[in-house]
């Protein structure tokens, strides 16, 4: 069995280095606060991120070197906004031959840099072709709890996404694989803005048929701008392209859900942050997708009403009268033209 370093122990970093502990491998936790990991190894808990026990082969650490040490593999699972800084940490210390994956969702405004490839831009001895990243349909808490879940790992020389499929497999985590980095990352990162839109839309006391609607029409805005930056539009049909929009739209779990529930019902977004207590990653993203989808010349109604209710103030309601108000126009005339674009050839 191999050692494996997992960086960040939030929710999702815990539940992570859970499954590699139940695969038989030693995991080491990392974690940037000392305190945290004396916590971690004193009670075997993690409380402020899981209600869960932690099996006794994880340790956490919080000195990177130590926790890196020997370690075949390396996963980031920090907040999309903490990855530069973590790699910058990591790059003396890491060795070239080393699995570096990956399982954050998000991308970085300005930027508009996917986590992949802003860990090879600081690991001077990793390219962008070896990063793997890991997605798809799979709240900690529930995965914690060994319940049925299903990811897809990636990366574009395949035998880095194989070594990672090796490490995490088992009866209750079932891992595909994938060729396709840009629509794995992509669908990972931009399902967040949608699922904060189901939120707001059921804080505001909206049913199932505005839920539906914004999933089906929200689909079909990530994959028109995922696939306008070359990501195949088959893979928002996959695990982490529907599959993780149904779940994060539908699940209380889902922090992107739950903040947009509090500001549907009209709270304000920095009281509603605060009150999180964990990352809520489409608050930033959706700053990345609205720039990506200007300089593309895409069209995302969805995106770009809640980065005006976010950042420019417009109350939902108004949001909403803007989404019904649109142009008519045919509904299949975006994914459909794409899909036929590329198999008529
Ligand atoms: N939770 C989930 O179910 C899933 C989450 N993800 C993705 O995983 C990523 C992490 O999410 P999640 O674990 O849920 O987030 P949480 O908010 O639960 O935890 C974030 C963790 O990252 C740590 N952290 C923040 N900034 C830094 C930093 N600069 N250096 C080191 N550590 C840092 C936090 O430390 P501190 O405690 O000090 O704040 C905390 O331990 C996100 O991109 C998310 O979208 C993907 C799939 C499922
Ligand atoms: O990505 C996730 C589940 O697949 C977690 O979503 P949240 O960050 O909204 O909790």
């Amino acid at each position: 069995m191999a050692r494996v370093a997992v960086l960040g122990a939030g929710s999702w970093g815990t539940a992570l280095s859970i499954v590699l502990a139940d695969n038989g491998h030693d995991v080491r936790l990392w974690t940037h606060r000392p305190e945290q990991a004396k916590k971690i190894n004193k009670t075997k808990r993690n409380e402020q991120y899981l209600d869960t026990d932690i099996p006794a082969s994880v340790i956490a650490y919080s000195d990177l070197k130590q926790a890196i040490q020997d370690a075949v593999a390396i996963v980031f699972v920090v907040p999309t906004k903490a990855i530069r800084e973590v790699a910058k940490q990591l790059d003396h210390l890491v060795e070239p031959d080393t699995t570096i994956i990956h399982a954050s969702k998000g991308i970085e405004p300005v930027t508009l840099k996917r986590v992949s490839q802003m860990i090879s831009e600081e690991l001077s001895k990793f390219t962008e072709e070896e990063i793997v990243v890991l997605s798809g349909p799979s709240h900690a808490e529930e995965v914690a709890l060994r319940q049925p879940t299903t990811v897809t790992v990636s990366s574009i020389e395949p035998k880095h996404a194989k070594i990672a499929q090796d490490l995490f497999i088992n009866e209750s985590f079932r891992v595909y694989t994938s060729p396709d980095v840009l629509g794995i990352e992509f669908g990972g990162a931009l399902k967040n803005i949608i699922a904060l839109g189901a939120g707001i839309s059921d804080g505001l006391g909206y049913g199932d048929n505005a839920k539906a609607a914004l999933m089906t029409r929200g689909l079909a805005e990530i994959a028109r701008l995922g696939t306008s930056l070359g990501a195949n539009p088959l893979s928002f049909l996959g695990l982490p392209g529907v599959g993780d929009l149904i779940v994060t739209c539908t699940s209380a779990h889902s922090r992107n859900w739950r903040a947009g529930n509090l500001l549907g019902k009209g709270h304000k977004l920095d009281d509603v942050l605060e009150q999180m207590g964990m990352v809520v990653e489409g608050v930033r993203t959706v700053q990345a997708a609205y720039q990506f989808a200007k300089e593309q010349q895409v069209e995302m109604p969805i995106t770009e009403g809640i980065f005006q209710l976010l950042f420019e103030d417009k109350s939902p309601k108004d949001v909403v009268g803007q989404l019904m108000n649109r142009n008519k126009r045919q509904e299949m005339d975006d994914l459909a033209q794409l899909l036929m674009e590329r198999y008529s050839q």
